[in-house]
Order: C-alpha cells, then sequence, then structure tokens
C-alpha cells in the first residue's frame, strides 16, 4: 500500500522572547492569526490524512478559531519543549499512521511558507534517500564564535552550513523512534532533522525560500504581513 502522508504542527509554545502575553501563534496577521496561515498550505495539500496541533494544556485561544472544528485536524496536549510536544503529536497518530507513512512536521510560528518550496520538499518522497529531509537556507552572513565577553574568537567557515526551517518531513516511526531516542539521553533537539541525525540517519536540506521566517521577536510580525502580502499580489497576478 502506498506511503500516507500526515502533519504535526508543534503549537504549544509560550513565545517569550516575543514577549507578550498571547502566544504569538494567536497575535493577529493580516486577516487571520499567524497559526492559521501556518495551517493555510497544509490544509491546501489534499493528500494529507490529518493534521495534528500539539496546544499547550492550559491554551485558551486554539478553540475560537475558525478552522477548529475541522475534521482535518486531531488536537493534543503538547509538552515542556518542542521535542516533547512533536512526539505528543506523533503519539496522536499512533494506531492511524504506518510506521512508512510521511509526516511533515510544522511550526505554528512559520506563516508564510510557500507552496511552492513545500512542494520542493514532499518530491523527496520519490528521491533516492528514503529518510526525508528538511527546508533549509545557506548562510549568507559572516559568522563568528564571541565569548562570554562579546570578544570574538575566530571566524566560522560558512560554507556548508545551512539554517534549518520547517516543514520538516520524515517517516513516521522513524521519526518517532529518533525523538524517543534523544529526549531518554538528554540529548539537544531543536529540530526534527537533529533527532534523525543523532539516531545514526542522513537527512537532505531542500531549499527553502528566505520569506519563510519564524517568528521570534515582535518586529518579525511586520515582515511576515509584508511577505504575505507580496504573496497574495503574485498570486492575483498570476
Ligand atoms: N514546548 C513547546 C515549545 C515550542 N513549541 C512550538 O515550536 C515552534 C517553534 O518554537 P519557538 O519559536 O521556540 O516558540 P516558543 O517556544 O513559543 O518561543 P520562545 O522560545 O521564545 O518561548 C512554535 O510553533 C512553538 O509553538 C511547542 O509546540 N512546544
Ligand atoms: C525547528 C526550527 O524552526 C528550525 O529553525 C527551530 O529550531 C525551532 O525554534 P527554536 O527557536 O530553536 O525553538
Amino acid at each position: 500500500m502506498a506511503a500516507k502522508l500526515w502533519a504535526v504542527v508543534p503549537a504549544a509554545g509560550a513565545g517569550r522572547r516575543f514577549g507578550v502575553e498571547t502566544p504569538k501563534q494567536y497575535l493577529p496577521l493580516l486577516d487571520k492569526t499567524v497559526f492559521e496561515h501556518s495551517l493555510g498550505v497544509l490544509f491546501g495539500i489534499a493528500e494529507l490524512a490529518k493534521i495534528v496541533v500539539a496546544l499547550s494544556a492550559d491554551d485558551a485561544y486554539f478553540d475560537s478559531l475558525v478552522i477548529a472544528n475541522s475534521d482535518r485536524l486531531l488536537k493534543v496536549n503538547g509538552g515542556a519543549e518542542r521535542a516533547d510536544s512533536v512526539l505528543a503529536g506523533l503519539q496522536g497518530l499512533n494506531g492511524l499512521a504506518a510506521d512508512d507513512d510521511w509526516v511533515l512536521v510544522h511550526d505554528a510560528a512559520r506563516p508564510c511558507v510557500s507552496a511552492e518550496e513545500m512542494n520542493r520538499l514532499l518530491a523527496l518522497r520519490d528521491g533516492s534517500n528514503g529518510i526525508g529531509g528538511l527546508l533549509a537556507l545557506p548562510v549568507v552572513d559572516t559568522l563568528k564564535r564571541v565569548d562570554d565577553h562579546y570578544k570574538v574568537v575566530n571566524t566560522v567557515d560558512r560554507n556548508a552550513l545551512w539554517r534549518a526551517l520547517t516543514p520538516q518531513l520524515f517517516r513516521f516511526a522513524e521519526l518517532k523512534q529518533a525523538l524517543e531516542y534523544c529526549l531518554a539521553r538528554g540529548l539537544p533537539v531543536t529540530d526534527e532533522a537533529s533527532a534523525i541525525e543523532q539516531f545514526g540517519k542522513q537527512a537532505k536540506v531542500v531549499l527553502g525560500n528566505a520569506r519563510n521566517i519564524k517568528i521570534t521577536y515582535p518586529q518579525d510580525l511586520a515582515l511576515a504581513a509584508h511577505f504575505l502580502s507580496l504573496q497574495q499580489a503574485e498570486e492575483s497576478a498570476l
């Protein structure tokens, strides 16, 4: 049987660096919330069987979203760290997803992902590595290693360095095992690919779009609004 496609959206963060009471994924961005934009491209993928959203146990916002009652969504409680939330999302697919099915993991805080880069990532399923990979961007700035006193230690060679974005795409059972392996050993896991790497497998990078920013600080919202407006104008010009 052909492998199915599922999605997990970690959305249980508190947005501490953003620094306002409402978690950043629920802040308004143009006509919707950040979270609804992030879910938008996923909703556009017809073959996606279910989208699991991992929410904070005391989430007071999700149920008021227009899309909250969609039968394509499944809600689970997230955890203390992003990796715990992703693992909880995968556990929500137990009994539904087969081991070799594919899972897209996409941050609720990345509202500007485009259908084009999503399709490039999904095309990995037809490639030879069989493991999956992630959207990423080559580093363009000169990189400095700095000590605790803000003194430059050296310049880091940026060749071969890429910034990890989401979505990331891996096989259901392999990603679950990789996360369990890392969490049980206290290994650092800031994205799915880092769990896959530490589990001994090799993910592939797929070129993402520089507009696919993560909302982290307040100034990112205006940038995201600009990128989404450009995207809408480009789509209506087609
Ligand atoms: N325990 C956590 C922490 C983060 N996330 C989610 O992971 C994504 C990326 O994380 P990040 O930008 O770090 O979000 P926050 O943890 O909310 O931000 P901060 O680190 O500033 O508190 C976000 O969609 C966030 O909601 C999650 O599901 N569960
Ligand atoms: C997964 C991620 O979006 C890749 O850049 C990122 O690692 C998650 O955000 P955090 O700021 O590292 O928690």
